[in-house]
């Protein structure tokens, strides 16, 4: 089962994104996504270096935004696809069946596409506007995500859906409820002061009706 909790990266230099993944490891996060935005690839390669060898002391996982190449060439665990990104059979081809691919979504048919073509887990969004990300698809809030959802159920379509896009810790009953897998975020962890508490409320919520 895939962790119920993802932790997108932020930071516009090597050292911001290290002290912020390294704090969100420390917290107890254990699914890092390195989203470095325009940056050259030796500066991308020097980071994804080094957090792949974090996450391995932490035992968490790591995906890397975008790029396959570079989840390739440093042995991530996968990768993350928008609808933009090098298509999913495309990666597939390159990382092989192992590997976690997660892809965007923003429709029932982004997700009925993204089944069809091999990816592991959804990331559907935006729950609400957000600054992290610019060029938003269309906001879905929560009645957005019941439509999309009860379809998928409907079709007995089945994968991992997270919640992504300004998703506060307020939101998780409501999303689980609904019938999400889990969340990914980003702003709330990186502006926290409280880390560790605000990851432990987060991960208590996600994993409230879990039976092991
Ligand atoms: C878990 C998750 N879901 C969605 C996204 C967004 O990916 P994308 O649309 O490619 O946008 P960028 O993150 O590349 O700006 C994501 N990264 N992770
Ligand atoms: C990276 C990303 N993708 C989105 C989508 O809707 O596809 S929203 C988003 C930003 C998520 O960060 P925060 O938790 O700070 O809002
Ligand atoms: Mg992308």
């Amino acid at each position: 089962m895939y962790h119920k909790l993802q932790y997108i990266s932020q930071g516009n230099t090597i050292e911001k994104q290290l002290y912020n993944i390294h704090d969100a490891l420390d917290s107890g996060c254990d699914w890092i996504q390195m989203r470095f935005k325009n940056q050259s690839a030796k500066n991308c390669f020097a980071l994804a270096e080094a957090v792949k060898f974090l996450c391995e002391e932490y035992l968490a996982s790591f995906i890397v935004n975008d790029n396959v190449y570079l989840a390739q060439q440093i042995a991530a665990d996968g990768v993350h696809l928008g609808l933009l990104d090098t298509k999913i059979e495309e990666a597939r081809a390159i990382l092989g069946n192992t590997k976690i691919i997660g892809a965007t979504a923003n429709t029932f048919d982004d997700i009925q596409n993204h089944i069809e073509n091999g990816c592991d887990y959804i990331g559907l969004g935006p729950l609400r506007f957000t600054t992290t990300k610019e060029k938003l698809s269309p906001i879905l809030g929560f009645e957005g995500y019941h439509a999309i959802l009860q379809k998928l159920k409907e079709n007995h379509l089945d994968i991992p859906v997270y919640a992504i896009g300004g998703v506060t810790s307020e939101d998780i009953d409501q999303l689980m409820e609904i019938g999400l897998h889990g969340i990914a975020v980003s702003g709330i962890l990186t502006k926290t002061d409280q880390k560790e508490k605000l990851i432990q409320q987060l991960n208590e919520k996600l994993y409230a009706n879990v039976v092991i």
